[in-house]
């Protein structure tokens, strides 16, 4: 893969009654090409400014925003114009023409770039299906759901036929299911255009649903970054663990725990089972071999974009040397244990 983002050392400053108030404080990271990349915090953490720095919306007051290979920081405003084209941006509230159809409201980056009309005509057909609106094309956005001004909004970012698309919190005004809709067309456009994608979000499972990539922004520092099954596996830093416990049954796990704890002879484990292992009965076979009596107290299974995983938690009626057998026996079979 080579890169298509790069931002160093990225420093923005807010100007608010005569002092600075810092938004990014040193940003370093690198997006791949054709890479769905999430940015996760909490409100005023900075990730909007740094979305919007992406395509210069924000100019940074330090750093490099370097987009395939062009540096936007050095380009005059005529060629950082043409720049744009090649990043297209989604919204939370949509940001549609109110007064257009929908046809219209995709047409409108053509017209700005002066597209003969009859190729205008077929880009925004070809849009409208890809996102499943095309019975949809003379209405008017007051009489389109969440879910569908969305999709709306998607065709137009993809009318300029950009490189890069940004998503700002754009699944935060619409419900669960809608939600999901929304995220399974954006795996489906990165699939089937290649396009690499930069979601902000505050919402831990949108990353799971669709992220490749994760970066934690915490005080306009980025926190924890790394693949998502690895973030949410082992997440290392406070605000990464509270955004994954966000999508885990913890609070029930935690209760189990703290009840079964009282008993001595008890050891509880959290054995995380991955891809290909998820479907095996390697527990089985290890609790056969060492011949060690368990119960399982809760499972789950579950899946992060296209990696299948499941969570047992096990008590086990051994004493510590037999524990620690069994442990040993599961870790060398590749999973992942924990005592908890
Ligand atoms: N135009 C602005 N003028 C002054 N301060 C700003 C401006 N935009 C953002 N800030 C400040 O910069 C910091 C980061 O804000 P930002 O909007 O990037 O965070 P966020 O993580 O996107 O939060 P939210 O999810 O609430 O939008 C906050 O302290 C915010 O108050």
């Amino acid at each position: 893969m080579s890169r298509m983002i790069q931002l160093e050392n990225l420093h923005k400053g807010y100007q608010v009654d005569g002092h600075i108030v810092p938004a990014l404080q040193g940003i370093d990271l690198s997006i791949e090409k054709g890479e769905i990349f999430g940015v996760i915090g909490h409100s005023g953490a900075g990730k909007s400014t740094l979305i919007r720095c992406i395509n210069l919306l924000e100019r940074p007051t330090s750093g490099r925003v370097v987009v395939d290979g062009t540096d936007l920081m050095n380009l005059d405003d005529r060629q950082l114009q043409e720049q744009r084209r090649q990043i297209g941006m989604i919204f939370q509230h949509f940001n549609l023409l109110s007064s257009a159809t929908v046809a219209e409201n995709v047409a409108f980056p053509l017209k700005l770039a002066k597209r003969p009309k009859a190729e205008i005509e077929q880009k925004v057909t070809e849009l409208l299906t890809l996102v499943g609106l095309e019975a949809h094309r003379n209405k008017y956005p007051a009489q389109l759901s969440g879910g569908q001004k969305q999709r709306v909004g998607i065709a137009r970012a993809l009318a300029s036929d950009p490189k890069v698309l940004l998503c700002d919190e754009a699944t935060s005004a619409l419900d669960p299911q809608t939600t999901n809709s929304i995220l399974a067309l954006l795996r489906d456009i990165n699939r089937k255009l290649g396009l690499t994608i930069v979601l902000i979000t505050h919402e831990m499972h949108v990353i799971r649903a669709v992220c490749d990539r994760v970066a934690v922004i915490d005080g306009g520092k980025i926190v924890e970054m790394g693949n998502v099954v690895d973030v949410f596996l082992k997440p290392q830093h406070p605000t990464t663990q509270e955004f994954v416990e966000q999508v885990a049954d913890s609070v029930e796990l935690k209760e189990i725990v703290s009840h079964e704890k009282a008993d001595k002879d008890r050891t509880m484990i959290r054995i995380t089972f991955l891809g290909s292992q998820t479907y095996q009965p390697v527990l089985f076979q290890t609790m056969l071999e060492t011949g060690t009596p368990f119960n399982i107290l809760q499972g789950t299974i579950s899946r992060m974009k296209d990696t299948p995983y499941g969570q047992l938690i096990v008590e086990l009626e051994a004493d510590q040397e037999q524990v620690n057998k069994t442990i040993g026996s599961l870790r060398q079979r590749g999973l992942e244990v924990e005592v908890i």
